[in-house]
């Protein structure tokens, strides 16, 4: 007894009925469809481990219309039903995706054997994938073993290779993208991962963003453009800051998730795409749907499951392996270490912008640490942090040069570390041009 879902689509009806009662008995979910529009609905409704797909349906007759479902199915193993004479069409199936082929009529021991096998295949394929994740690390870089952590990266185990959406909750910089990407390295799905951030994309650009636009659709759109539903697929698709978007790509969202259809701005056609979401936030959704801001029903398809991040100040065991990783990394090839002072500091402070801000902080530190010490002191850590405010004691020994030195060091390092290593964003903010900064890192010898 296994309870896998097994989707016939077939429009015999003694078939899928023989067939169903068979499989059920055997401890199988079954679910049957009758044409491919039928089917695909189901499909996206019950997102089934295996199909049995009779290839010629109504209304075409033809096997088209069934091997045009292959590619969408590639989430689950497809074993195609044919005529005894069809060998040519079987092979070609399989050249389109299916797993498999079994003439009918189908003896049951034939059709046991050959689900057996493909669910196998299904089952060596998720593990395979799940495996490969570990040892590509995809928890690796989410640093941290903790009971709250080790409790994200056990959900992660156990979700990942499941189809359903995801839902991630936890305060800003908590890392809520990285879960989302571990989550997608944690599955079985080929395609890639795609991520959009509904906040920061203009309203009335977010619908075309995801599902597209044709041409001419509104001006400027001077050709055909896919969205990233149509990048995502075959992969995941991560709807960072879900809370943002607006209520009329709501609505579109909500149909996507439902039936698996969307059409692109402009166009009239539905389009399917076969796309896992996980969506993040860290605004309280519930509040939003009492004030009407974000739709109910939209929420109840978005949180198949809900992992939490938790905040930096909740799991402050960690902190020492976060910084000293964050350390390592920033510090490239020199070798950098905390004071006692500077580790009893980082214990001290309470991170409301939790783990980015960490990071930003450690980074920044490093970033002007004084090329001859190997250490980082708990001023260099405070002097990061607070953004640029040196401290005397930093002034009071040295002469002026050296201490202009330190002064420009420390600033450059705040504002690459405070825009994420952006050149031109880090010279607006210290009112230099660009190659004015550039020569003074060259001259400092900052990277
Ligand atoms: N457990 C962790 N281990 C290592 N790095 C982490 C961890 N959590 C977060 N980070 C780092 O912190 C930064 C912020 O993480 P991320 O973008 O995933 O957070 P978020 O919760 O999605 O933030 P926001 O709500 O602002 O979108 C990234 O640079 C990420 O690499």
């Amino acid at each position: 007894m296994s309870g896998e879902t097994i989707l016939i689509v077939d429009d015999e009806p003694a078939f899928a009925r023989v067939a169903g009662a068979f499989l059920t008995r055997e401890g199988y979910h079954v679910v049957t469809a009758k044409d491919a529009a039928s089917a695909r609905e189901v499909f996206a409704q019950a997102r089934p481990d295996l199909v049995l797909l009779d290839l010629v349906m109504p209304p075409e007759r033809t096997p088209e219309a069934g091997l045009s479902l292959l590619p969408e199915f590639s989430s689950a193993v497809t074993v195609v039903l044919t005529a005894h004479s069809e060998h040519e069409l079987a092979l070609r199936a399989v050249s389109l995706g299916a797993w498999d082929f079994l003439a009918k009529p189908v003896e049951p021991e034939l059709l046991r054997f050959c689900v057996e096998r493909a669910l196998a295949k299904a089952a060596l394929e998720r593990e395979i994938a799940r495996l490969r994740a570990e040892k590509a690390g995809a928890y690796d870089g989410l640093i941290g073993n903790g009971p709250a952590m080790a409790h994200v990266k056990d959900m992660i185990r156990r979700i990942g290779p499941a189809e359903l959406p995801v839902m991630i909750l936890g305060p800003t910089g908590s890392g809520k993208e990285l879960v989302a990407h571990a989550l997608h390295r944690a599955s079985a799905r080929r395609g890639p991962f795609v991520s959009i951030h509904c906040g920061a994309i203009p309203a009335e650009l977010i619908e075309s963003e995801l599902f597209g636009h044709l041409k001419g659709a509104f001006t400027g759109a001077h050709a055909d453009r896919p969205g990233l539903v149509a990048t995502a697929r075959g992969g995941t698709l991560f709807l960072d800051e879900i809370g943002e978007t607006p209520l009329p790509c709501q609505v579109k969202l909500l149909r996507f998730l439902q039936e698996g259809t969307y059409t692109p701005v402009g166009g009239r056609e539905a389009r399917r795409a076969d796309v896992r979401i996980v969506s993040a936030t860290h605004r309280d959704l519930e509040a939003m749907i009492a004030s009407g801001a974000f739709r109910e029903d939209l929420y109840y398809r978005l949180r198949g499951v809900v992992i939490r991040t938790p905040a930096l100040d909740e799991r402050r065991e960690d902190l020492g392996f976060l910084a000293a990783h964050f350390l390592a990394q920033a510090a490239k090839k020199r070798k950098l270490r905390f004071s006692q002072e500077a580790l009893a500091w980082l214990v001290a402070q309470s991170w409301p912008g939790n783990v980015r801000e960490l990071k930003a902080t450690i980074e920044c530190a490093a970033a002007l640490a004084d090329p001859q010490s190997s250490t980082i002191s708990a001023e260099d850590l405070t002097f990061a942090r607070g953004g640029g405010v040196l401290p005397t004691s930093d002034v009071v020994a040295e002469t002026l040069p050296e201490a202009q030195e330190k002064l420009e060091r420390r600033m450059i390092g705040a504002a690459l570390a405070a825009t994420e290593h952006n050149h031109s964003a880090a010279a607006r903010r210290l009112g230099v041009s660009r190659v004015g900064l550039l020569k003074m890192m060259a001259r400092l010898g900052l990277r």
